[in-house]
């Protein structure tokens, strides 16, 4: 389902009271609400809104776990850390009790497929072994189709049994761990949070162009049995047709 704001702040605002109302539901119905977080720079409004009432307080803290759908393998103190930006803005400012929030980690020491098993292993010991149904997975999308860290020719998109995977980008010399689509597919909510005309076309392709997720990645993401929602500007839907845009 498309959500299109002509301004970002409506945009955030529109995002907020659904991640209220998502996390509402799960704990009425199971006690707890499971959200993944996004990096990169669109969600820094959106956490610093969380961060303020009314969401701060309407917000069930005691009962939010917070995960990621994915990270940089990069220090904690490093600004390309992806939780570094979620505490700044959002974490370091809600009662939510710290051991309720799980970053994805870096060591200086192990490499990036141990961190990755390390963070399934986590996952398993809070959902269990069944398949990990997230309540919540905010994700934002690239310039280049990519979503979470499941970026265009790399080997993890091919991933079909694993949960979380590390995956190398040449272009930024970089490790990054990720959740592979079909973790992120369980979820019940799948909501992207884009902005600005340099997604337009990529925002086209994905979503009215050729099915080629190997080029656009975000294609992968299809959920099994929840819903999946585009929050965007008018920017960035200025490219879809007009059906699109209203379904
Ligand atoms: O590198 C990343 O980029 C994407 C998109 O970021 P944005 O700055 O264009 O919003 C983000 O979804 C992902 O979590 C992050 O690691």
């Amino acid at each position: 389902m498309m959500h299109i704001f002509s301004e970002a702040n409506q945009l955030n605002e529109a995002l907020a009271q659904f991640i209220v109302s998502a996390a509402k539901t799960a704990v009425a119905e199971k006690g707890r609400f499971t959200f993944a977080l996004t990096g990169g720079s669109s969600p820094k409004k959106l956490y610093e809104l969380l961060a303020k009432d009314p969401y701060r307080n309407e917000l069930p803290w005691k009962n939010t776990y917070i995960f990621w759908g994915d990270e940089r393998f990069v220090p904690q103190d490093d600004d390309r850390y992806n939780a570094k930006m979620a505490y700044e803005t959002l974490l370091n400012h809600v009662p939510i009790p710290k051991e309720q929030i799980y970053p994805m980690p870096y060591s200086a020491v192990m490499p990036p497929e141990e961190i990755a098993h390390q963070y399934e292993s986590l996952l398993k010991k809070h959902f269990g072994t069944a398949a990990p149904e997230f309540d919540f997975i905010l994700l934002g999308m690239g310039d280049d189709g990519h979503t979470a860290s499941l970026f265009p020719y790399t080997p993890v998109l091919q991933e079909k049994d694993s949960w979380v995977s590390e995956v190398y980008h040449t272009g930024q010399q970089m490790y990054r761990i990720t959740l592979t689509a079909p973790l992120i597919n369980k979820a019940k909510n799948i909501a992207f949070l884009l902005f600005g005309a340099n997604k337009a076309q990529v925002l086209y392709d994905v979503l009215e162009g050729e099915y080629q997720p190997e080029h656009l990645p975000t294609q992968l993401i299809k959920p099994k049995k929840g819903s999946i929602h585009w929050f965007t500007d008018e920017a960035a839907a200025s490219k879809l047709t007009q059906s699109r845009q209203e379904n």
